[in-house]
């Protein structure tokens, strides 16, 4: 195996940024939308989604998760935590507000080639990475969830894929690795009823490997994760996740414009519109109730 051509194909950000003419640019330091604290003495990253009150997933969170990941690749972490600094929730997914009323082609544009960047980035990352579900995870939370290779989850939220639900169809990408996650039958399922599993269910199916009792019991156990990789050298392990992800990599790398043409035009469909319309307004409604 020619191993300079593997990894110059796994050079994650250039090649898929210029491809794309998107470059990062930190569009938010102010606003200080993903908090990240390395330990110098294990080398572990805890990187905390920091958009409140949901943190429900915009354009500007993404760019900045993009650049954070960045900067762990360049400071070789040992290892990522993923986690939510909101209380009771994880990520409440994409921002509604992105896809309606009838977003604008540019806005969306950016906004999902910054989702598919943030996703790239975390799926074919060199370090190891653990989300711990700290709080609900729909959608777009999910995805952040499963695109890491260990979820640890507290007990009592919700987790899964609704967005055949919220009148969305999951894109091949997400279905991918949701698929590395779940056996067939149970990814399916749980796609195509939207359906969202408590903690203990989705301990269940495997859908998250260790249900934990808070945030202490999270970060040894993240660990004990950690530690499992002590005795690999790091970059046959990272080759190896990047090799054993390569075909879910490459489907969404050959179709990046694609993918976001067909979700664009499916967002603005006038159905589609109405059900998220009225999706989001039982959001807003639930609380006067
Ligand atoms: C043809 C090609 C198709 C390709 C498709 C491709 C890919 C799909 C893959 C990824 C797609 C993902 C789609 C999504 O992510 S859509 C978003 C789905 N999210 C949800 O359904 C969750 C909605 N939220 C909730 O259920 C709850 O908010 C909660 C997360 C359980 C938290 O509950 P709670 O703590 O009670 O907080 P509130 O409900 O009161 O929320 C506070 C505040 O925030 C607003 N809000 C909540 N979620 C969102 C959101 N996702 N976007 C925007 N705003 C949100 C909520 O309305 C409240 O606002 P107000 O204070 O103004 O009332």
């Amino acid at each position: 195996m020619n191993f300079s051509r593997l990894i110059k194909n796994c050079s994650i950000p250039s090649r898929w940024l210029l491809a794309n003419n998107i470059r990062y640019q930190s569009s938010s330091a102010a606003q200080n939308l993903i908090q990240v604290d390395i330990n110098e003495e294990t080398g572990v990253s805890v990187v905390s989604l920091n958009r409140k009150p949901v943190n429900s997933l915009s354009l500007e969170l993404f760019k900045d998760f993009c650049g954070v990941m960045d900067d762990l690749e360049r400071e070789k972490v040992r290892g990522m935590v993923l986690k939510s600094s909101c209380d009771n929730v994880f990520s409440s997914g994409l921002d509604i507000t992105e896809l309606y009323p009838n977003p604008s082609e540019e806005r969306f544009e950016a906004f999902w080639l910054w989702f598919q960047e943030s996703w790239l980035k975390l799926y074919a990352s060199s370090f190891p990475t653990v989300a711990f579900v700290n709080g609900h995870a729909p959608a777009g939370g999910c995805v952040f969830a499963i695109s890491c290779e260990y979820r640890l989850m507290l007990p009592y939220y919700k987790i899964g894929l609704n967005e055949a639900p919220v009148g969305i169809v999951a894109t091949e990408w997400v279905m991918n690795s949701l698929r590395a996650v779940l056996p067939g039958k149970n990814a399916e399922r749980l796609l195509t009823s939207g359906r969202l599993l408590d903690t203990q269910e989705a301990f269940d199916i495997g859908l998250i490997d260790q249900i934990v009792n808070n945030e202490e019991e999270a970060m040894a156990r993240s660990e004990e994760f950690f530690a499992t990789f002590d005795n690999v050298p790091k970059l046959a392990r990272a080759l190896t996740k990047q090799v054993y992800r390569k075909n879910d990599l490459n489907q969404l790398i050959k179709n990046r414009s694609s993918d976001a043409k067909q979700f664009l035009n499916h967002i603005l469909r006038p159905e589609t519109q109405k059900i998220i319309g009225s999706y989001f307004k039982s959001l807003k409604d639930r609380k006067k109730d």
